[in-house]
Formats: structure tokens, sequence, C-alpha cells
């Protein structure tokens, strides 16, 4: 970095370029112009050559750029002395200037004799930078240095706000608290509010957790100390516990302050887990944070932020009261949150007058802020190779195609699969909707999560301890409503079903098995097999049972499941406009929650279930 500053300098000082455009021409080319009387003038200092045209010159510039018209050029003189070129100067009469190698200026030789120093005093504060950031447990030489990795983020520096971190609107609220407190501690205490230490912020990568603890400090206009967990524990046995105490020491004398701790799981896994006694370094450094964030006193006002995408791997010490008992979760944008954070990034660069941002938040479903973020600024790299004005709606569509090829994992549904996704999940939901004793459908979604490309979450009313048979059957249609979709609407099953079968399979089998609710089979416990003959799994712990027994069941599960397809196609055949009505509101608004659904179904005339449970109870 330091080198190639100062040599830049005394290049710039050295052969300050002219304002027009030079070409750069090979020392054949420049022949060849002369020899076509198109060079005006020359003028030779050393071995460089600049000069001008007669008129103005078209050079071709890159592949597949248009040319470019110069009247300057420049080029270099073979090391070995040219016989032809003085004569042909002279034929053509071209002006020549000559001079010997051009002195460099006062200043550009004071810089290049100063270069070496600038080099070595550059590659020491390096090189001490480095030592005092990675330390090692005793400190050594450059113990005196010893200070966390954490980075500082003065008032004047962290000028994120809310303005910057487009949607998440329930996050922001929940976290418009913390910022109050921060402005005003003692007028905040003075009214009663608890203050929560420590806020886990929990969602996918890229969705903005980073953002927006930057945000709050922002906003709260307070020093914002970061530092990644696995920054943690990178180096040395017993750095990463004198990191944290670090860390905190450094936030206590700055409070009112904000610690963001990134990957949390780095360090916060439980202890114990994995195989061979864990990882002492990761667990001293897990202690460490845990004591810290027990011992703040009251006044000390420091907020501890965490993020993670693994909430369910930490360890569970980590959450209890008074550490990170308070959950904000940041999810993945819908399509209008994502036209929110497109616009935050277009701010950033030029975009054209006829820009529609609109296409592209909805036909990005999956992507996360970052996402959107790469996909401007590939935008802005495309337009500007193209030379053009603004960004265009071509190089957005450009940027996001590009974008997509480089997503290693599969978020991004294309418009078709998007189509499947939408039927399917909107299967689940009217069945559900059509079988008046399953629990009320809390959200449909075709914003892929994980593994799933869409989700459609019912919520039970109230806590079930039992559930009836007509209440189990009423599931596993429900389950099987989606595949019922696609085959009904497209003519064919799609694999988006997988999780949905073994569901069905499950469950039908424990119907069978566990609960005696099969006619056939009768009350009999049957979890006493040890591998299912067919279906290659575990049923249970001992024994075994029949061969005959073992067919039977596998009948019975079987009739379960071909009852439930059968209700889940009839429902779906009869109210078909209304399946396809709800999958085109779900491409176009990507969720729809209870509130949403309830008004769908409410303007729907839907033809409900016809005690399909008994029916179904009567045939097995
Ligand atoms: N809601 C948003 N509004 C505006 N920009 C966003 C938003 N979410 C993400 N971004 C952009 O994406 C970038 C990356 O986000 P950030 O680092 O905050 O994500 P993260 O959730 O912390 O990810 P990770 O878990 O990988 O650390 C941000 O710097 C920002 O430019
Ligand atoms: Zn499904």
């Amino acid at each position: 970095m330091v080198l190639m500053l100062a040599v830049n300098f005394a290049y710039m000082l050295l052969f300050a370029p002219q304002q027009e455009p030079v070409a750069d021409l090979s020392y054949s080319r420049f022949k060849a112009e002369l020899a076509r009387d198109r060079v005006a003038s020359v003028r030779m200092s050393g071995e460089r050559v600049t000069g001008n045209f007669r008129d103005a010159v078209e050079i071709p510039a890159d592949e597949g750029m248009a040319p470019v018209a110069y009247l300057r050029f420049q080029t270099v003189l073979p090391p070995v002395d040219d016989p032809e070129l003085l004569p042909l100067l002279e034929k053509n009469g071209v002006e020549l200037e000559a001079q010997a190698s051009e002195k460099p200026t006062f200043w550009a030789s004071l810089l290049i004799s100063l270069l070496p120093w600038v080099l070595i005093i550059g590659v020491w504060v390096f090189v001490l930078k480095r030592m005092r950031e990675s330390n090692g447990p005793g400190g050594g030489l450059f113990g005196q240095f010893r200070r966390s990795g954490a980075k500082l983020y003065s008032q004047q520096l962290s000028r994120v706000t809310f303005n910057d971190v487009a949607g998440l609107a329930e996050a922001k609220q929940e976290l418009g608290e913390i910022i109050a407190y921060l402005r005003d501690p003692r007028h905040f205490s003075r009214l009663g509010g608890k203050v929560p230490r420590g806020i886990l912020l929990v969602g996918p990568p890229g969705t903005g957790k980073t953002l927006l603890a930057r945000a709050v400090a922002g906003e709260a206009e307070v020093p914002f100390f970061t530092i990644s967990a696995s920054q943690f524990i990178e180096m040395f046995v017993g750095v990463g516990a004198s990191r944290v105490r670090d860390l905190f020491e450094n936030a206590k004398k700055s409070a009112p302050a904000i610690i963001f701790i990134d990957e949390l799981d780095a360090v916060g896994r439980s202890r114990g887990a994995g195989l061979g006694g864990g990882n002492d370094e990761r667990e001293q450094t897990l202690n460490q944070l845990l004591s810290e964030l027990d011992g703040f006193e009251p006044h000390q006002e420091v907020i501890v932020l965490a993020a993670t995408n693994r909430p369910d791997v930490l360890d569970t010490a980590l959450l209890r009261p008074g550490r990170f008992d308070r959950q904000v979760v940041v999810e993945r944008p819908d399509w209008r949150d994502r036209l929110e954070i497109l616009k935050v990034h277009a701010r950033k660069v030029k975009l054209a007058e006829d820009v529609d941002l609109t296409p592209l938040a909805k036909g990005t479903p999956g992507m996360v802020g970052a996402d959107l973020e790469a996909v401007m600024n590939e935008a802005a790299l495309i337009a500007g190779r193209e030379q053009a004005e603004a960004i265009g709606n071509e190089h957005l569509d450009k940027a996001k195609d590009r974008h997509l090829l480089g997503l290693e994992r599969k978020l991004y549904l294309s418009d078709e699969e998007k189509r499947i996704t939408a039927i399917h999940e909107a299967g689940h939901a009217l069945v559900a909707k059509c079988l008046p004793g399953s629990d009320p459908i809390h959200k449909v979604t075709i914003i892929p999560r994980g593994q799933a490309l869409g989700v459609t979450l019912q919520l039970p009313a109230d806590d079930r301890y039992h559930y009836r048979y007509g209440y189990l059957t009423d599931r596993l249609a429900i389950s099987l409503g989606g595949r019922a979709a696609e085959k009904l609407i497209f003519g064919e099953y799609s694999t988006g079903a997988q999780s949905d079968l073994k569901q069905v399979t499950d469950l039908a089998e424990k119907m069978v098995c566990q609960w005696g609710m099969s006619e056939r089979l009768g009350p009999v416990s049957l979890e006493r097999g040890v591998e299912h003959p067919f279906l290659g799994r575990k049923l249970a712990t001992e024994t075994t049972f029949s061969e005959e027994t073992a067919r039977l069941i596998d009948k019975e599960i079987e009739a379960l499941s071909r009852q439930a397809e059968r209700r889940a196609e009839n429902l779906l055949e009869w109210n078909r406009p209304v399946l396809e009505q709800l999958a085109e509101r779900l491409l176009v608004e990507e969720v729809l929650d209870e509130g949403a659904l309830t008004e769908f179904f409410a303007a729907a005339n839907l033809r409900l279930d016809e005690g399909g449970s008994a029916e179904a109870k009567g045939q097995s």
C-alpha cells in the first residue's frame, strides 16, 4: 500500500499527463502513422517520444469497445537506434524537438530518495500492528502493546443510522428501546425500565445483523466495539479469554458503549459438545465471556449485541437471564423490503431516469441485503465497462444473473420453481383451511429458508397433549396437500415434497404401531421390532414381530396415506379456482400472514370437507 502510493506520486510528478487523452502506440504503429504523414510534431526525451497528430486519429480500444479518437500519442524508442526514423521525420516535415532525458524535479528526486525509508517505516509499522493485535499468551517482547483485536469506532466514525438499514421494521422497533437507554441512561432507569444487557440478533448471513448493530451505535451516538468471535480463538491458547477481558474493559471505560460480537456460535457452542472432550481454548473463552456478562455494575452502561445464525447450538448458559436473554429475529427480506434495500444502495450509484427497481426486487426472492448490495455494485461495474452514462434496467438485469450464477447455495428460485412452490404451499394452506378441525395457518411463504423452498406454518391454537384420530388424519391430508396441488395443476410431481412424505410416513407409522389406530392390526403396541424389513428403519428397540405383521403394518401405513391423499385431492379439485388465486397472491406477495389469509379465505367460496375423517375411519 505504502509502496504503491509513493511510486504513483513520483510518477505523477515526473510525467504529469496532459488533460487530453494520449494514445499509447507501439513503435511500429508510430512509424506507420509517420509514413502515412499523419504526424505533425514529435518531441523526444531520452527514449520517450510524445507528439501530436495532424488530425484526430482513431485508435481501436479494447476488444468490443468503440475506437477512440486521439490528437496526442506517445511511444518508446527501441533500444537499438533506428536509422530510418530521422529521414522519415524529415521527409514528412515533422516538427522535431529533442531533449536529453528529463530531469526529475526537485520534489520528485526528494521523494525518490526518501522512498526506501518510507518503505522501511511502513513495513515496521505494519509488523508492529500485527504483533499488537495477535500477541501471544505471555505478551513477549511486545507485551506492553497487549490489546484486544476489537476495533473502536468512535462517535464520529459510526455514521450508520437506521436510515441506512432498510426493512427490518420489527427488529428496529425492538432495538429502539436500547437506543433510548444509551442516549439517556439515567432518565431511562428513573422510569423503571429494565434494560437487557445482551441481545442476540438471529438470522441468516448477510441479512444485516452487523449493519443493524452499527446503526444502533450510530443512532445512540456511542462508541462501537466489534469483534468476530472466530477472532477470539484463532491464535494461541489463552489469547481468546484475554481478548474478551480486554474488549470488555475497553468498552466499560468508554461507557455508554456497544459491544458487538459477530458469529457468536464460534465460541458459544455448548460446552462439552463434540468428540474428544471439546476444545479447551474455546471453553476458556466462553467461560470468560460468561463471567464478563455477569460482571457489569449497574452503572456501567454497556450493551452487548451478538449475532448468530445458529441459535440452536448455543450453550444454554449464554441464554440465561442477565446474559443474552433477548432475541431479535433478523429475517430474510420480502420483496417490499428488498425494494427498500435496493433503494438504500442505489443512493451510492447513478441510476438512469427510467430505472424501475420493482421488477428486480420481485425477481430476487431469497436474496438478502448483502446479495442486493452486490448486485447493485455489479450493475455499476457493468455500466462502467459499457461506458454508459448511468445504470439502466439492462445493467441491473445482467448483474442479477451474474450474481445468481455465483451463488453457491441455491436460494434463488427461477420463475418456474417459484410457480411450483406457490402452488405447493397454496395446496397445504387450502387443505388446512378446508379441514375445520385443524390448526389455524399462521403464515405461508415462498421465500426459501434453509433447505425448504417454501413454508406453510400452522400453529396449534393451544398446547395439545392428546391427539384425536380425526386430527391426525387431517394432518396427513394437509401434509400431502402440497404434492396433490402440484399434481392437479401441473399434472406431475416435483421433488419438493420430500419432507412432507417423510412426515406423513412417520406419523402414519406411529398411528399404526404406537397408538393402535389401525382396525386391522388392532389395539396393540408394535413397538417391538428391530429393523423394519421394508422401510429399512428402526421401529423400536427389542425383539421382532412376524413377517406377516410387518407386511400388514406397511399396508396400513399405505392405506392411511392413500386415504389422506384422496381427501387432499378432492378438496383441491373442488376448490381449484381458489387454489390458483391463492398461488397467484403468493407469487405477488411472497408472504401471507394470518390476517391476510383470513381475509383472502373470507372472500372465497370454499367447499369444505364433508365428514372425511369418519369416512376414512370406516374404510380401514
Ligand atoms: N436491511 C438492509 N438494508 C441495507 N443494506 C443491507 C441490509 N442488510 C444487509 N445490507 C447490506 O449487506 C451488507 C452485509 O450485511 P451484514 O454484514 O450486516 O450482514 P450480517 O447479517 O451481519 O451477515 P453475517 O452474518 O455474514 O455477518 C451490509 O453492509 C449492507 O450493505
Ligand atoms: Zn410441502
